[in-house]
């Protein structure tokens, strides 16, 4: 065995008392309806979606501290690509403890939506991948490069799960973003203006 092998299967900055997943984990408070809605057979995926494979951890990222004295979220950190990601293409899922509304933790910073007719949510605040690290582009960037959007994973045995993919923005029509993103630049979504009004609701 490969010294540290196991270490060397969680990226690089990965910060201690976060656990590292490489599947969804599901709150055994979720009801077996919405369990069912993310969980199915691959016969029954609605066309024309494909079900995609993934490889943890993601080679195409980096986790980085960011040292920027501009950068709004300067000492935290961000998600940078390790490569050239054209437009359009699949980076990798958004992970983390899958909840629905009466099981989840208000004060989160890091809780995704999956299935606004569900209710249900991904919240990576302690487990979580790489996409954790995806910051927000107000103040960083004129435009967000990528986005949040469904996808379905191949989980074998016939079956595959709905989860949230984190994807390059596709070219666009007038192929403004035809570039993608380029090695080393930031990754940056929008979260929304909910997440940012809500912040400023909470108390300091
Ligand atoms: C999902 S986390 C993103 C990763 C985070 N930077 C980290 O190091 O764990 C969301 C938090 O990142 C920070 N953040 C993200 N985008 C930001 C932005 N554009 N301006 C200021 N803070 C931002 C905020 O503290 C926000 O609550």
């Amino acid at each position: 065995m490969a010294p540290n092998s196991s270490q060397s299967e969680i990226p690089k900055d990965w910060p201690q008392g976060t656990v590292y997943l490489r599947a969804p984990y599901y709150s055994k408070k979720l009801a077996d309806e919405a369990l069912k809605a993310l969980v199915f057979l691959k016969t029954d995926l609605p066309t024309p979606e494909e079900a995609r494979q993934t490889n943890p951890p993601y080679a195409n990222v980096n986790i980085t501290k960011i040292v920027n004295p501009i950068h709004p979220a300067k000492g935290q950190y961000g998600l940078f690509a390790s490569q050239h990601l054209p437009p359009g293409s699949f980076l990798l899922p958004y992970l983390g403890y899958v909840h629905d509304k009466n099981d989840l933790d208000p004060t989160s910073d890091y809780d995704l939506s999956l299935d606004r007719d569900l209710g249900v949510g991904v919240d990576a605040s302690r487990i979580g991948n790489e996409a954790r690290f995806i910051n927000d582009y107000r103040r960083v960037a004129d435009a967000p490069n990528a986005e949040f959007r469904d996808m379905f994973v191949d989980i074998g045995n016939g079956k595959v799960e709905k989860r949230m993919g984190v994807f390059v923005l596709g070219a666009g029509k007038s192929g403004k973003r035809s570039k993608g993103i380029s090695r080393g630049s930031e990754i940056l979504v929008s979260y929304g203006k909910g997440f940012w009004a809500e912040r400023s609701r909470q108390p300091q």
